[in-house]
């Protein structure tokens, strides 16, 4: 309990003493106790002890130096009105004379000048004294105002504003709870409750405690809830803040000499994700040492629990899982056997862990995004958003504002809040930009400033968002032939190829296709044959790792692998066309086999309808290599030839990006009938 010490010059108004002792008593509930004293009572040299003193009058300091021993306890009490008789005094009407009438001329001063200083200035007041009422001087004076001291005022004054006792003011409050160490929530809370029920001379000031007390509490609010343990020290290392983890942790309270952590390590070095074990816990350990000018004035430690931070991790995944932004495999989900694919998993391994731009090419099927997934999964983004986008799959009109987002309302058919793009839902993880061969010139500017500035405008918007993201690019197309065409960028090509890792095609890692098939058919693995096994090991897999799974799928349902595994096989067997590489073709010097160009075009055509069965699509690539396997060698001029007279004819329709050429309802008549 507080003692304050409120010292009058004598015990005359004891409606005063009792409206004081009340008003503290209201503040500080609970923590004081007061006791009045008056100077005309004591005796010489007699001692008020209290733990601070609150005198009404200024005066009365050359009084109280015998009585007390510690000015600095001693605090002039400041006075103010209630915001409600503010009104009535603003309605006398301006520039009247009004008595200003309080128990002794000396508060009536003291009132006048309150008045004068909370902006009571349009009225002319005039200080109320005995003699001048008695000389008749305030004859025709129609207001007055008086704290509570109506029965003083002159019976000629008709109007009365009583303004009632004077309030105490808040910077005598706000000093008293300083002096007496009494800064708790229950004080502060009475302080802003009575703040706002009376008037103040200086505004700003109080708006100021006001603000800063709020701005306190929700530092305050924000340091309880983070889930870090935060202590600052001072340059003795002593305690000067800490929140509640970290008494949770230590134990702490301020001011006591903080032992818990090696003072070389505090004083040493700044850190950051320095281990440390503190109570049977792994600890993630920050330091910064506070400096003033030169001068370290204190340290601040940060502790994050190992085992919190792996929880949250999981809490992002999980939610970015929901979202959709999660790369689901990992390097162990890649099947292989091929020293090829091991050189090339070596590489990703090692250029995961940076943020350089990776270009991964390879054909359709080959496993590209699987690749994608695990670098992302094995790098230091693996928490945060894995976004792929397949440029080709995306029309290129609406590409552009699903990359980069657009502002609520910036065309016909927008949404109204606006939209994110996918650069901004891959903020902090890895954009993945699947058949990039495939973006317009104007996309290939855009983004090429997205990669180069990582910032990027939405659609109708000019403000500059900032995106931390790692770019991971994807193609089956030749780039470098598309640059020297002019149709790709070379800047972009350059941006994009920092790391370029390439996948081959399955038939070109054919070590790989058995343990594929493996993995794909589990135990119905041990029914295929060894017959069978050869011709999928010799088979040209157009469609790539994508085809072999879609093959097995095929075996695991009707017990035999598709058709054209077998067919093929027979017709190079039973020498139907000259296989690539006979004695006559390396003879004759000639590259090409002349061929009878409408049979080609059947077994296009043939190529065409088997890939759409199995796969959504042939590329020219595939499509060449599958020709080649059944001894037709043509060049990829005669089979675009052959494919736009197919596309004219209406046999089949062509595809940007990874569908290719595909059969039409009239193609899939024609070879019947063949
Ligand atoms: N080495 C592998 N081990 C296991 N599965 C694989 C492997 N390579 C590819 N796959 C599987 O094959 C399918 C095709 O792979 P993916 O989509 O990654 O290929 P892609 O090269 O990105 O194809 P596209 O160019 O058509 O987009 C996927 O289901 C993938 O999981």
């Amino acid at each position: 309990m507080k003692k304050i010490g409120l010292i009058y010059k004598n015990r005359e108004n004891q409606g005063v003493i009792t409206y004081l002792e009340n008003a503290l008593y209201h503040i500080f509930e609970g923590y004081i106790e007061i006791k009045s004293y008056f100077i005309s009572e004591l005796l010489p040299n007699e001692q008020i002890e209290a733990d601070a003193y609150l005198m009404v009058y200024e005066d009365m300091i050359y009084q109280l130096k015998n009585h007390i021993s510690n000015f600095y306890k001693l605090i002039l009490l400041g006075r103010s009105i209630r915001k409600e008789f503010l009104h009535a005094m603003l309605e006398i009407p301006k520039d009247t004379e009004v008595l200003v009438v309080n128990d002794s001329y000396e508060t009536t001063i003291q009132t006048t000048y309150t008045l004068y200083e909370l902006g009571i200035s349009h009225l002319n007041l005039i200080p109320y004294d005995k003699e001048s009422a008695a000389r008749g001087k305030y004859k025709g004076i129609e207001y007055a105002i008086t704290p509570n001291e109506e029965s003083l005022v002159p019976k000629t004054v008709k109007k009365i504003v009583n303004i009632g006792y004077r309030e105490i003011s808040f910077d005598t409050l706000l000093k008293l709870m300083r002096k007496l160490d009494l800064e708790n929530d229950v004080v502060n809370r009475n302080l802003i409750r009575h703040l706002h029920t009376i008037v103040e001379p200086n505004t700003d000031y109080h708006d100021n405690y006001y603000n800063s007390y709020l701005k306190g509490k929700l530092l305050n609010r924000v340091v309880d809830n983070s889930l870090a343990v935060i202590v600052m020290l001072n340059e003795n290392l002593e305690v000067v803040y800490f929140n509640e983890k970290a008494n949770a942790l230590f134990e702490t309270n301020v001011n006591a000499p903080f032992e818990y952590i090696d003072a070389k390590l505090i004083r040493g070095e700044d850190l950051k994700n320095y281990p440390l074990v503190l109570a049977d816990e792994n600890y993630i350990f920050e330091k910064t040492t506070i400096k003033l000018m030169d001068e370290t004035i204190g340290y601040l430690l940060n502790l994050q629990s190992e085992k919190i931070l792996h929880d949250i991790e999981i809490n992002l995944k999980n939610y970015n899982a929901k979202k959709g932004l999660i790369a689901k495999h990992t390097f162990q989900d890649i099947i292989f056997k091929s020293d090829s694919m091991a050189e090339c998993i070596d590489v990703a391994k090692q250029v995961a862990k940076t943020d350089y731009t990776i270009l991964i090419r390879g054909e359709s099927g080959t496993g590209k995004e699987l690749m994608a997934q695990s670098i992302h999964n094995y790098s230091n983004r693996s928490n945060a958003p894995f976004v792929a986008v397949n440029c080709a799959a995306i029309p290129e009109t609406l590409l552009e504002s699903e990359l980069f987002g657009y502002e609520g309302g910036s065309f016909t058919g927008a949404q109204k809040n606006g939209k994110l793009g996918f650069f901004e839902k891959a903020h902090t993880g890895t954009l993945f930009l699947d058949e990039i061969g495939d973006i317009s010139a104007n996309l290939q500017t855009r983004l090429l400033r997205a990669i180069q500035e990582k910032q990027i405008m939405r659609i109708g918007s000019e403000k500059v968002i900032d995106v931390d993201i790692r770019i991971i690019a994807a193609t089956n197309s030749k780039l470098e032939e598309a640059v020297q065409k002019g149709k790709f960028r070379a800047d972009l090509f350059y941006r994009l190829n920092v790391i370029p890792v390439f996948l081959k095609s399955i038939s070109q890692r054919k070590d790989d296709i058995l343990p594929l098939l493996k993995f794909f058919l589990g135990k119905a693995y041990s029914n295929v044959t060894e017959r069978e096994k050869k011709l999928l090991v010799e088979y040209q897999w157009p469609g790539n790792i994508r085809q072999l799974q879609s093959a097995s799928l095929y075996y695991k349902t009707l017990g035999k692998f598709p058709e054209y595994l077998y067919e093929i096989k027979s017709r190079t067997a039973a020498d139907s066309f000259e296989p690539a590489g006979s004695a006559r073709e390396k003879n004759s010097g000639d590259q090409r086999t002349p061929v009878d160009v409408n049979s080609v075009c059947q077994k296009v055509l043939t190529e065409i309808y088997k890939a759409t069965q199995v796969y959504h699509g042939i590329g020219r690539s595939a499509m060449i290599g599958n020709l080649n396997m059944q001894g037709i060698k043509i060049s990829d001029g005669k089979l675009r030839t052959i494919l736009s007279d197919l596309e004219s004819q209406g046999f089949i329709s062509i595809k940007r990006g990874r569908c290719g050429a595909q059969i039409t309802e009239k193609g899939i008549q024609y070879i019947k009938q063949v």
